[in-house]
């Protein structure tokens, strides 16, 4: 019998008032700490006295404190330090006058008396744009900007829209969703930088509160169909307006969307870059332009945006981080045995897929636009595409390179309404995610394949979409 490893030594860090101790963990390394003494949160989730907090998966992290503290750390960090110069005055100042707009917003929604010195103050809640390259801290700044909202304990439930399909937001890469936050989300790995939810967790958690709404774009890139983005990017508009018509006070927490790097500059043509951000500004109505550490990018915004607050925050400059489908949970350091990874019990954490064989004719699968496909711009003039950028593609299993095998596919909700008549060419691209398959195996000739999937529900009759996710072990 293996004999169990020795505990790993805890080292005790006594924190100044904002001051935060940074770490980065090796790939299969994890880390737990635990608050002693004092007050200290994540991101902007406040960690509670006593409790082992677990991170792992390559997790690169801060514990910061307002007033001082002292953390007990178990585990062998790559890099650890505290450091004095943290961007969070700055982002305390933002969250402030956020609070004020959606206090402005809801005393005009209640007709409540308005003070002379506000008078002349818009009424909007804040609805915020978040830009910037790669790792430059977007999706923190985000995660940081909702917990604070939420811990403000006036009920806000803000918005968070993801946008950044590499990160796919609660769901797998590949999907845009939105969700209304009511609880901090928690920091763990960045496999699931925003937590779980429930449809990526299992069924005993806590954070099963939180409902996304998801939309399958397919890929990890903006590029590879910016028309097929921008039509997600205004299905999540549509959905957001609908959800505010018939809940007033909910509009009033305002909402923070987060972007993929690509919008800030990249490889992909600057117009449809533009297109894109506009795109945003128009389907979520920003008001709120935040540039993180891009001074070209807040200048660019200025002179394309003019009506828009513009602020740029202070950039934290990151190693690039893996992402995996699950979120696999990590196993904590020797001597820990009980802790709690993103705000869930461990023994909650374990993910039981379940594969199934079904027949070829059980599901209708389709691929939105061709395999490959170079840019408008980069067709010869007058040329017209064979499969245009948002066309439906059936995709036959029994053709041998089908590209089936080992996709990840997103199964989507039936359309809500089935009159025939209501029916239209392109529905598929708009309908939601209710669930994502992978497909283990192929047997042609028997027209039959086997799928895992993360939830138990039949699949049968549904539809399928692929993209250019492959899942592999
Ligand atoms: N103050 C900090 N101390 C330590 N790590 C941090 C800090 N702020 C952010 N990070 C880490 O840096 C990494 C990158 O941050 P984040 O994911 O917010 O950037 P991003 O701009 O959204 O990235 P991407 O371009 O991939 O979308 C994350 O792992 C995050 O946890």
């Amino acid at each position: 019998m293996a004999s169990e490893a020795a505990p790993i030594e805890s080292k005790e860090w006594t924190l100044d008032p904002e001051t935060e101790y940074r770490f980065e963990l090796d790939p299969g390394t994890s880390l737990a700490i635990k608050l002693i003494r004092g007050h200290a949160e994540v991101f902007g989730a406040e960690l509670a006295a006593n409790k082992p907090y677990l991170f792992g998966s390559e997790c690169k992290a801060a514990i910061f404190t307002w007033r001082g503290c002292t953390i007990e750390v178990t585990g062998h960090p790559s890099t650890e330090y505290v450091s004095e110069e943290t961007p969070m005055a700055a982002y305390a100042n933002l969250h402030i006058a956020f609070e004020q707009m959606r206090v402005r917003a809801l005393r005009d929604l209640r007709g409540s008396p308005v003070p002379d010195y506000e008078r002349d103050k818009p009424t909007d809640p804040p609805r915020v744009l978040v830009l910037g390259p790669e790792n430059s801290g977007k999706t923190t700044i985000c995660k940081l900007l909702i917990n604070y909202a939420v811990r403000a304990g006036q009920g806000w439930s803000p918005l968070l829209v993801n946008t950044d399909p590499a990160e796919g937001g609660w769901a797998a890469p590949g999907a845009l969703s939105v969700a209304p936050v009511h609880s901090p989300l928690p920091t763990s790995s960045p496999a699931s930088p925003l937590g779980a939810a429930a449809t990526s967790a299992p069924t005993a958690l806590s954070s099963n509160a939180l409902l996304p709404l998801a939309y399958w774009y397919g890929h990890a890139e903006s590029k590879r169909n910016p028309l097929l983005m921008e039509r997600i990017i205004r299905n999540i508009g549509e959905n957001i307006h609908d959800k505010y018509q018939v809940d007033l006070e909910g509009r009033t927490a305002g909402l923070i969307v987060d972007t993929p790097s690509s919008f800030a500059a990249g490889s992909g043509s600057s117009d449809d870059r533009q297109k894109l951000i506009k795109a945003c500004v128009d389907a979520y109505k920003i008001n709120v332009i935040l540039v993180v550490g891009h001074e070209k990018l807040n200048v660019e915004m200025q002179r394309t945006l003019s009506n828009w607050t513009i602020s740029t925050a202070s950039a934290y400059t990151t190693i690039s981080c893996t992402r995996t489908f699950t979120g696999r949970s990590s196993l904590p350091p020797a001597g820990i045995s009980s802790a709690s990874l993103g705000g869930e019990t461990l023994s909650d954490l374990v993910l039981s897929p379940s594969s199934t064989v079904i027949n070829f004719d059980d599901l209708s699968i389709f691929r939105i636009g061709a395999e490959t496909m170079a840019p408008s711009s980069a067709l010869p003039i007058g040329a017209a595409r064979a499969v245009s950028e948002t066309q439906a593609v059936p995709i036959n299993p029994a053709m041998p390179g089908s590209g089936l095998l080992n996709a990840v596919l997103a199964v989507l909700a039936p359309p809500v309404n089935t009159d025939e008549s209501e029916r239209y060419d392109e529905e598929i691209l708009d309908l939601p995610i209710s669930g994502f398959i992978i497909v283990t195996n192929l047997d042609i000739p028997h027209r039959k394949m086997t799928i895992l999937s993360p939830n138990q529900g039949s699949v049968v009759g549904r539809t399928a979409v692929i993209g250019s996710f492959e899942w592999s072990e």
